[in-house]
């Protein structure tokens, strides 16, 4: 990959590269567009085939976090970090403090929180170097662990979709495939069990799997077989990409809405799915709710307002499927649009030479 060409196609400001031998560190932060704020994202654990596609990934995750936090309404903008190892077997507390020093070293320009493979812990050992991380323990004032908040957003995300396609909201009876039952899928799991929605999940971890069978009396199928069930929504919770030539002719269902960032394997995949009449939920318009939750730290964390925020993921989606409609575009466009406007009207707004802290003349 030629890194510059591809961070000038897109329009990146930065990627950090951090490297600690005594820990084994290996970590990328990428900082995307910080036009609305400084850029909040989080930081992902990962087994990477090369470093080549864990830069990819870093840069990808963080341009979708420009547009997450510019669709949910936040003075943020988008970066991400993803951290080169196994998160069952390579972590050490102090691999997250050498990182949590290289964010101090950001000075408040990245702001980091968990995502896949890091956990509450994980964001407490930084918070050991740099205040610029959240989703630390709450005994800090913190909003503690995105994960059920994001779920509670996917929920609502996943009621509005099916108004969309089916002109009620309910999810009673309605059979949902859920590939990947970590963290936020697994509350997900709970809200649609509660509803009366009719569960199948797989997982590449088997205990994973067996957790929602038992708790929610799910069928469990196999990872690959995820794709051939006969249900009426499918839930990408797990990676990204899964929404491909191969898995599209495949998928049955008419709604697609889950928790997963980057589920378009490229854009003419959301062209395809548009084309068949699926209803397809932006992955970064449904999946905010942890966004939004951590980001209310900046403010002094309260629940209630946050919660209040996560509620309108329901209004955020119904405006996107409005403008899809209206503009005779796919979903993925509409919310681009979305994002993209709010960008393009705050850097006109902010073209105006300010005087932030010192002039360089008053040195002399
Ligand atoms: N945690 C959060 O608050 C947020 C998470 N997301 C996204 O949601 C997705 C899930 O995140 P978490 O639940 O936090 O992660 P997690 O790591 O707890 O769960 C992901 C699950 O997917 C499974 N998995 C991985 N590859 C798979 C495959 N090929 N087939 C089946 N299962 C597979 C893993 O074994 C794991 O159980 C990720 O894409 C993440 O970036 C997005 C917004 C916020
Ligand atoms: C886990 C979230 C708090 C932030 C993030 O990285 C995301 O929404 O993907």
């Amino acid at each position: 990959m030629e890194i510059f060409t591809y961070m000038e196609k897109y329009d990146y400001e930065q990627l950090v590269f951090c490297q600690d031998k005594n820990s084994g560190l290996k970590a990328i932060i990428a900082i995307h567009d910080t036009t609305l704020g400084p850029a909040l994202g989080g930081t992902r654990m990962w087994t990477y085939n090369s470093e080549e596609e864990a830069i990819e990934d870093a840069l990808r995750l963080a341009k979708g976090m420009t547009y997450k936090n510019a669709a949910a309404g936040l003075n943020l903008g988008g970066g991400k970090t993803v951290i080169i190892g196994d998160p069952r077997k390579d972590k050490n507390p102090e691999m997250f403090r050498a990182f949590g020093r290289y964010i101090q070293g950001l000075n408040g320009r990245y702001i980091t929180a968990e995502d896949v493979g890091t956990t509450v812990q994980d964001m407490d050992l930084i918070h050991m170097e740099t205040d610029f991380v959240t989703g630390i323990s709450p005994e800090f004032g913190s909003s503690g662990n995105p994960s059920p908040i994001t779920a509670y957003g996917v929920y609502k995300g996943m009621k509005a979709a099916a108004m969309e396609a089916y002109g009620d909201d309910s999810l009673e009876g309605k059979v949902v495939a859920v590939q990947g039952v970590g963290n936020v899928a697994y509350t997900l799991c709970e809200h649609l069990h509660k509803e009366g929605a009719k569960l199948v999940v797989t997982d590449i971890h088997k205990e994973a799997v067996q957790r929602a069978v038992d708790a929610f009396g799910a069928e469990a199928v196999d990872p690959d077989d995820i794709y051939d069930v006969d249900c009426d929504i499918y839930a990408p919770c797990a990676l990204g990409a899964t929404i491909n030539d191969d898995t599209i002719p495949r998928l049955k269902a008419k709604v697609i809405a889950g928790s997963a960032n980057n589920q378009l394997k490229s854009t003419k995949h959301g062209d395809i799915i548009h084309e068949k009449g699926v209803v397809y939920a932006p992955d970064y318009v449904i999946n905010s709710g942890g966004v939004i939750n951590v980001a209310d730290e900046l403010n002094g964390y309260s629940q209630a307002r946050a919660m209040k925020k996560v509620e309108g993921i329901y209004d955020n989606l119904m405006n996107v499927f409005k403008i899809s409609k209206r503009d005779n575009v796919p979903t993925y466009v509409a919310a681009d649009r979305m994002a993209e406007e709010r960008i393009q009207s705050v850097s006109k707004s902010r073209n105006q030479f300010l005087l932030n802290g010192h002039h360089t003349l008053s040195r002399r």
